[in-house]
């Protein structure tokens, strides 16, 4: 028999993308003779349609589109994801389509509710071992747990989160029922390292259920902050029968094996996969990220204030390795289809360059960047800027704001009637430099209808290190998931691994927000504390849910005690002032393990007490 999963890049209520990618994957599955081929969950109107899960219309509109598919799927078997909603509670479903006619619902029994995802919001679990009739547009069709029939295979699924259950999953019901293949159609959201726990929870449940494995990933930055790998997994008694190349540019990824499910490879151990290279896999999350988000919100490209510090550096590099990586996989043409970035003339023209030269010629009219040096700027952090700019072909513009910050400081002297200095308003000397940035760069995103990039970093967001509407300002937040430290080291990896010779500058500097004057060597380490304590406390807190009484304990001896009791007590205080700022910044995508933005990882109050009291008592 001959499995194929087809990993597709969908778009919430995207009807037009979803089905033209859906009926491409049958028909990919079709030639290359597939007797199943299942696609990922939720994909006829998307896994993110959030709250839109509790009307009433989507679920009618998802079973109209379901009836056209049906019509494509001739001569094979396809399993589809769609919510089915009936008296007023929806069910997360694969649908079972043989040779056109519809052969069952199966309901998700076991939904996922930790991190990123509120399933439990939305839909209900169906009971395991149940199966119901229900009624639609004039038809009786079954919903439940159902073992299906095909070429003489007992099949039946595992919805995503269900195979993340333990001992509780329905692989060990499907087991005692006989059940030869299993299929899971999936939403698993990206974060580094962790195809790794998927390939062994496959991997295992096919070597403990003694049975085949169809493993399925949505892929892309689906609805603006996940992302999907596009993961296929085909394995059989322990066997990796086939796995695919992951955070694919391409709309659909459909991949096929042959697998023999009535005389299978003998029983084995998994085998172990080679360790995972996070800063690979970073960027080639970040850049698909980037990329869908440009297409699916038909921007035209990027603007971004660069200061040669690390972050808005790491930024730069990101839209450029977004090109080079996008075009190296869907070839010019369709890039440029996409994104729809050059006229039929330009593209000829580009047709004639390649490698960098290319690369360079579509940054150019894709990101604009501007240095907007103040009396506290370096020559340092302009040449950084100037240097990685040119390098990688964005265009580089540069002015001063000065005269905007003695603009603003002058009046609101004259109606205070006295003077502002660096000994008693240093924060609102610092923030009006980082406020007046905002204007004259969101100016350059209107005008282009480009996507502003906000610069913040994990480590910022958590003590609030950044200005509101100065710093912040922006469409999306690329590296608001990953924390200062993962940053400054990939940057270093990028110049030496991917040949980014325009990061040199920037990683021989301390980073620093230059909004003081310069002979008071502004540091960001020096106002905050060093960034990887600042990493391993909020880790502690927030990714572990220790108190801090257990976080200080837990970092004892790691740095002196007056360091860390002081450090902790500042993480803790600037950590609650600044939820109200987490709550406004702009979409980031999440990438690592955990993130700190309230409308994906992590709820806080913006009103708390602020630990106060369990602070007081460390001493
Ligand atoms: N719970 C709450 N809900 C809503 N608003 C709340 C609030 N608590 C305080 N506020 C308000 O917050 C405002 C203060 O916030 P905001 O004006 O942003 O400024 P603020 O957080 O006071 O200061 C910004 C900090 O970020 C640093 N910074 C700025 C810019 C760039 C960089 C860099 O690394 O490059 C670093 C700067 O050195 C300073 O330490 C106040 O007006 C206060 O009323
Ligand atoms: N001189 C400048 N020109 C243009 N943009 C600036 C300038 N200074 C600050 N910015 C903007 O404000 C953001 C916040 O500054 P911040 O210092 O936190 O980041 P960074 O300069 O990129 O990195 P680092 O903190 O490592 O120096 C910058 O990323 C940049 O977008
Ligand atoms: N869509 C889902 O059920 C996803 C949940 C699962 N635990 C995952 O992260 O992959």
């Amino acid at each position: 028999m001959i499995l194929a999963g087809a990993a597709i890049n969908q778009t919430p209520l995207d009807w037009e993308n979803n089905l033209s990618n859906i009926k491409t994957a049958i028909e990919q599955a079709r030639a290359a003779k597939a007797d199943i081929l299942c696609l990922p969950e939720m994909s006829i109107c998307g896994y993110g349609c959030e709250d839109m899960f509790l009307s009433d219309w989507l679920s009618v509109t998802c079973f109209k589109k379901l009836l056209e598919i049906k019509e494509w799927c001739h001569d094979i078997v396809v399993c589809v994801g769609l919510p089915v909603r009936l008296n007023s509670i929806t069910y997360n479903t694969a649908c079972v389509i043989r040779n056109g006619e519809i052969l069952g619902f199966t309901a998700k029994q076991f939904l996922a509710n930790d991190g990123v995802h509120y399933e439990p919001r939305w839909f209900s679990s169906w009971v395991p071992d149940t199966v119901q009739q229900f009624e639609m547009m004039g038809q009786t069709y079954a919903i439940g747990d159902i073992v299906y029939e095909y070429q003489g295979v007992r099949f039946a699924f595992e919805i995503c989160e269900d195979a993340w259950r333990n001992n509780d999953r329905p692989g060990y019901r499907h087991m005692a029922k006989g059940v030869q293949l299993i299929i899971n159609p999936s939403a698993s959201h990206f974060a580094m390292s962790k195809t790794d726990v998927r390939y062994k929870l496959v991997m295992e449940a096919s070597r403990e259920f003694g049975c085949t494995y169809l493993y399925v990933n949505q892929l892309g930055n689906e609805a603006g902050k996940m992302i999907y790998d596009g993961e296929i997994i085909i394995a059989q008694n322990g066997n990796l029968v086939h796995r695919n190349e992951l955070l694919s540019f391409k709309s659909v990824d459909c991949e096929c094996a042959e697998v023999n499910i009535l005389n299978p490879l003998p029983l084995v151990e998994v085998p172990v996969l080679p360790p995972v290279d996070e800063n690979r896999e970073f960027i080639a999350a970040v850049t698909l990220a980037m990329f869908d988000y440009l297409r699916k919100s038909r921007s035209r490209g990027f603007v971004l204030s660069l200061s040669g510090g690390a972050d808005s550096s790491l930024c730069a590099v990101i839209v450029a390795e977004m090109v080079t990586r996008a075009v190296e996989e869907i070839g010019l043409e369709e890039f440029v289809r996409k994104t729809n970035c050059l006229t039929p003339e330009e593209l000829a023209q580009f047709s004639l360059l390649s490698g960098k030269e290319l690369r360079n010629a579509l940054v150019s009219k894709l990101l604009i960047t501007a240095y907007q040096g103040t009396i506290n700027s370096s020559d340092n952090t302009y040449q950084s800027a100037a240097e990685l700019a040119k390098s990688i072909g964005a265009v580089f513009y540069n002015w001063t704001i000065d005269e905007e910050v003695a603009g603003y400081r002058g009046k609101i002297e004259h109606v205070i009637a006295r003077p502002l200095t660096w000994e008693s308003d240093d924060v609102t000397l610092q923030n009006i430099q980082a406020r007046v940035r905002a204007p004259g760069i969101w100016m350059l995103a209107n005008l282009t209808n480009s996507l502003l990039l906000a610069t913040s970093n994990r480590s910022e967001a958590s003590v609030g290190y950044a200005t509101m509407d100065g710093d912040t300002a922006g469409s999306i937040s690329p590296i608001a998931g990953v924390d200062k430290a993962f940053i400054r080291q990939w940057l270093v990896w990028a110049q030496m691994e991917l040949g980014y010779e325009g990061l040199q500058y920037v990683n021989n500097l301390q980073p620093s927000a230059e909004l003081r004057p310069l002979e008071q060597t502004q540091t960001d380490e020096e106002d905050l504390m060093p960034y990887p304590l600042l990493n391993q406390i909020e880790r502690l807190a927030f990714y572990d849910r220790l108190s801090p009484q257990q976080v200080f304990e837990q970092l004892k001896g790691t740095c002196p005690d007056a360091q860390l009791l002081q450090s902790v007590k500042r993480f803790y205080a600037l950590w609650s002032r600044n939820q109200w700022k987490r709550e406004r910044y702009a979409p980031a995508f999440h990438l690592d393990d955990y993130n700190v933005d309230p409308r994906s990882w992590l709820r806080f109050p913006i009103l708390s007490g602020g630990f106060r009291e369990e602070v007081e008592k460390l001493g």
